[in-house]
């Protein structure tokens, strides 16, 4: 029998709600699945793949090779409790990077550590992308001072047009800006370009780069041997047992935070926090696999529903694009551990409410019905004293008011959702919501027989991008000086390549001044030259 949400009595609405509601009170933390419709025996039928989902996960929190793809252990959750790491060398190199960034933080506040011009830093120029930014971007809206010591931007992206404004933005304050160079792999192109940019921009205000940059990357990757070369201000070790969508917690994560004067140790007890509630049992009271359980049912363990992450909170207008990395780059796989092809995943996305009501809530109440929701709701309202906007009402009332009512209004159409509730956004709270993802991830992909940690399918596009790149310098030294120029098909010819490949790469040469176009009336005749 299937216990649908919309009931006939609103006591059986009360009663659901009690049977699997689940709050851990010391935390300001709990979870409401009882409009989720999933089947009544649901924990039963699931128990065997439960408790596999349990020992592999302790397995993995005692250093086993829990991702056999790259032969690697998978560590994050040491890094917010450091007795758990399998090895005391391990446990020693956690303590003191995440010491060393704590106290590189404070020295930048005191002025320990100066810019090149004997004064104090004043910005962060944050150059990383995917799990080396979305981290940092996260804390930055959600757990920073409302005016924090340091001002924060990112490069998180190779788009020359997006740097350009930021370097606009920051102007002579590059004198004072400290950058922290981002990258795990240490080779990522988008961040070597970021770098580049950000080294070009120092020197154009007459600043010396290595002086104001620190990296935060594997020891020895190109990054690594770069800051050694060139003597940077500051170097801080990434692991290979640390996943870039879980690294919010290692260096990555806690320089950026210390500096913007977020309660870095508060972030971490919060995480610790959650790890041991969702180490327990019983099930019923485990909000992390019940969280895995409910993406199971809801998708049929095939990824059938998207999840639309809704907080009814600005501050964590970005968790949802967080949870679109950690989420679907963990569970997007094509192969289970077996080798079959599975193409599982969840679909993320999400913005916030009660924003999103004004767009595309519209689609979940009366459209097709492939999600279940999840909204976050944040008992506090704000830290000042309110004002009614009218006679008993406050915005936060109204705000409060918005969620339970698309809760309802979602429920009546057998829409399903959860509701995860905290007490306020802190750096604790976030934590907390950091882990609790990440051990349902974990547990989830033990319930569909996957490994969460690798993501091969990103290198497709890498490898394609650098061909791409080498045919493109190809055709610019190809293109005929002389004469009526080239037609895409002629380039390919030539070359021995793609024909809309070449026309795609002659045309964005002629975009950005590197090459001449006579646009004729089809991309077929268009003709290219050199300049
Ligand atoms: O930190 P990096 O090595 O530069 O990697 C940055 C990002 O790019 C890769 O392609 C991966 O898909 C992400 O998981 C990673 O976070």
């Amino acid at each position: 029998m299937l216990l649908r949400p919309a009931m006939s009595t609103t006591s059986s609405h009360w009663d659901r709600f009690q049977k699997f509601f689940v709050r851990y009170p010391q935390m300001g933390f709990s979870i409401d699945i009882s409009r989720m419709s999933f089947e009544d025996g649901l924990f039963e039928s699931q128990a065997a793949s439960v408790e596999k989902a349990f020992s592999a996960m302790k397995e993995l929190e005692a250093g086993s090779i829990a991702n056999p793809d790259e032969g690697r252990m998978v560590g994050h959750y040491w890094l917010r409790d450091s007795s758990l790491a399998p090895t005391a060398e391990l446990k020693t190199e956690i303590d003191a990077t995440l010491a060393a960034t704590l106290s590189f933080a404070a020295d930048v506040h005191s002025g320990k550590v100066l810019a090149a011009n004997g004064q104090k830093f004043t910005r962060v120029l944050i150059v990383g992308i995917g799990g080396s930014a979305l981290g940092p971007q996260l804390v930055a809206q959600a757990i920073t001072p409302a005016n924090p010591p340091m001002a924060i931007d990112f490069f998180d992206n190779t788009d020359p047009d997006g740097m350009d404004r930021i370097v606009a933005q920051i102007g002579a304050e590059f004198a004072t800006t400290l950058t922290l160079v981002i990258s795990k792999s240490g080779g990522t192109k988008e961040t070597r370009n970021g770098m580049l940019e950000a080294q070009a921009a120092y020197t154009a205000q007459g600043v010396d780069f290595t002086k104001h940059v620190v990296a935060i990357t594997g020891l020895d990757s190109e990054l690594d041997k770069l800051a050694v070369a060139q003597g940077w201000l500051a170097r801080f070790p990434m692991w290979d047992w640390v996943g870039g969508r879980t690294s919010v917690m290692s260096a990555v994560g806690t320089l950026a935070a210390a500096l913007q004067g977020v309660d870095v140790t508060q972030f971490l007890a919060g995480a610790a926090a959650m790890d041991a509630e969702t180490r327990q049992r019983p099930v019923r009271e485990n909000a992390a696999m019940l969280l895995a359980l409910m993406w199971y049912s809801a998708g049929k363990g095939k990824g059938a529903k998207d999840m639309v992450v809704l907080p009814y909170k600005d501050r964590l207008v970005l968790f949802s694009k967080y949870l679109q990395q950690l989420v679907m780059e963990s569970l997007g796989k094509e192969h289970d551990l077996d080798g079959n092809i599975v193409n599982q995943g969840i679909a993320v996305y999400g913005n916030k409410g009660s924003t999103d009501q004004h767009a595309y809530v519209q689609q979940l109440r009366d459209g097709v019905n492939n999600f279940f929701a999840v909204f976050i709701q944040v008992a506090k309202a704000r830290d000042t004293a309110g004002f009614e906007v009218e006679p008993g009402y406050t915005s936060g009332d109204y705000l409060q008011g918005f969620l339970r009512g698309t809760r309802t209004a979602l429920a009546d159409k057998g829409r399903e959702s959860i509701t995860l509730s905290i007490s306020e956004v802190s750096a604790f709270s976030l934590g907390m919501l950091v882990g609790l993802f990440e051990r349902a991830v974990g547990f989830y992909a033990t319930l569909v027989n996957i490994n969460a940690y690798h993501q091969p399918g990103v290198e497709a596009g890498k490898k394609a991008a650098t061909d791409f790149l080498k045919q493109m310098g190809q055709v610019l030294a190809s293109l005929p000086a002389s004469g009526g120029g080239a037609t895409a098909d002629e380039i390919a010819a030539q070359l021995g390549i793609d024909a809309e490949d070449a026309w795609h790469m002659a045309s964005h040469l002629a975009a950005n001044g590197k090459a001449r176009l006579a646009e004729g009336a089809s991309p077929v005749s268009d003709r290219f030259s050199a300049l």
